[in-house]
């Protein structure tokens, strides 16, 4: 079977993949050089980066060797889950094993922003001591208002808690009643009772910005916000508009709507915590999403 890793994967998948007899390729192939290649893949591993596009599953369809697409990771929006199902290739993710790491980067944009450490970098970089500048916050006492409490966002709720935080939630779905220490409110009232808003939420095409400038006009003002979750559900042109009126005091940002991104004036944006998309990247989600997927593919029937 040959096994087409794109993205890259932790060297232990590599190493026990090889050892079970696959013919593992681990190499990334651009877009163009992929329709080839994916021609004589029976099983595609990708994280972010790799789109897998209708075009790209039509390449695939002309030999009818790729079974299995696995996303290592969380996040499905990179694929076309449906036309990939229509067309009996099967797609999993491993929606466990990077919750922990992204709640914990979470709450290090939250204490990040309450205390200049982000600024702090750059400012001591140019030669400066701007001690007076930095007076900070604790954290203790604030109000988390969490939207989407999924793996993520009851991970990050219950680190959260831990440092006194009042956490509220809310969710599509509504309360969950597995989750009784923590409140649930309606989207709205999240918006406007929130000193932190964090959003652990899928990005979903059709739905558009979950936040964009009506949602920050309902905040209070000097409200920060966490967005660990995809740059198409926080509006960034709403984000800058907010952040320069003062409305948004600070935020922190990890995924952007063009990856890698261009946005300059969020990159330098003395206000924003900003991270390259590294949610998942620690050396233990790494490691436990290579497991799964392993435990995917040996359990997959061909
Ligand atoms: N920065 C990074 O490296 C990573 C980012 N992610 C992102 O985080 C997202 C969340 O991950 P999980 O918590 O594991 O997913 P999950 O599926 O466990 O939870 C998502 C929750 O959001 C709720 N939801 C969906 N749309 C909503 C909306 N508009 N308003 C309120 N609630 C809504 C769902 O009902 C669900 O409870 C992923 O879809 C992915 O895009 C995931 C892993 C790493
Ligand atoms: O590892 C990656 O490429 C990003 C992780 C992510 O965003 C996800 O798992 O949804």
């Amino acid at each position: 079977m040959n096994i087409l890793i794109n993205d890259g994967a932790h060297k232990d998948t590599i190493t026990t993949l090889k050892e079970k007899g696959f013919n593992v390729i681990d190499k990334h192939f651009n877009k163009e050089e992929l329709k080839e290649k994916i021609k004589e893949v029976d099983v595609l591993i990708v994280r972010s980066k790799t789109k897998v596009t209708k075009n790209l599953i039509d390449e695939a369809l002309k030999t009818r060797n790729l079974k299995l697409i696995l996303r290592a990771g969380v996040g499905l929006d990179n694929i076309d889950l449906n036309y990939a199902k229509e067309n009996g290739i099967e797609v999993h993710n491993t929606p466990l094993a990077s919750s922990r790491s992204v709640a914990e980067l979470t709450i290090g944009h939250i204490m990040s922003l309450a205390r200049h450490v982000h600024i702090s970098n750059v400012t001591m970089r140019e030669g400066k001591w701007n001690k007076k500048d930095y007076k900070g916050f604790e954290v203790f006492g604030k109000t988390l208002g969490i939207i989407g409490f999924g793996n993520i966002g009851r991970q990050t709720a219950t680190i959260a808690q831990a440092l006194g935080m009042n956490v509220i939630y809310t969710d599509k779905l509504g309360k969950r009643d597995d989750c009784p220490d923590f409140k649930f409110v309606q989207f709205n009232e999240l918006l406007r009772q929130s000193d932190f808003i964090t959003l652990h939420v899928p990005f979903i095409k059709d739905e558009g910005y979950v936040i964009s400038h009506n949602e920050f006009k309902q905040m209070k003002d000097g409200v920060f916000i966490i967005n660990v979750a995809r740059g198409g559900v926080v509006s960034e042109e709403a984000l800058l508009r907010a952040l320069n009126e003062g409305k948004v005091a600070g935020a922190g940002i990890d995924v952007f709507e063009e990856e890698p991104t261009r946005n300059e004036d969020l990159i330098n944006h003395n206000k924003v915590c900003i991270t390259p998309h590294i949610g998942a990247s620690t050396a233990e989600a790494q490691e436990r999403i290579g497991m799964e997927l392993v435990d995917k593919i040996v359990n997959f029937k061909m």
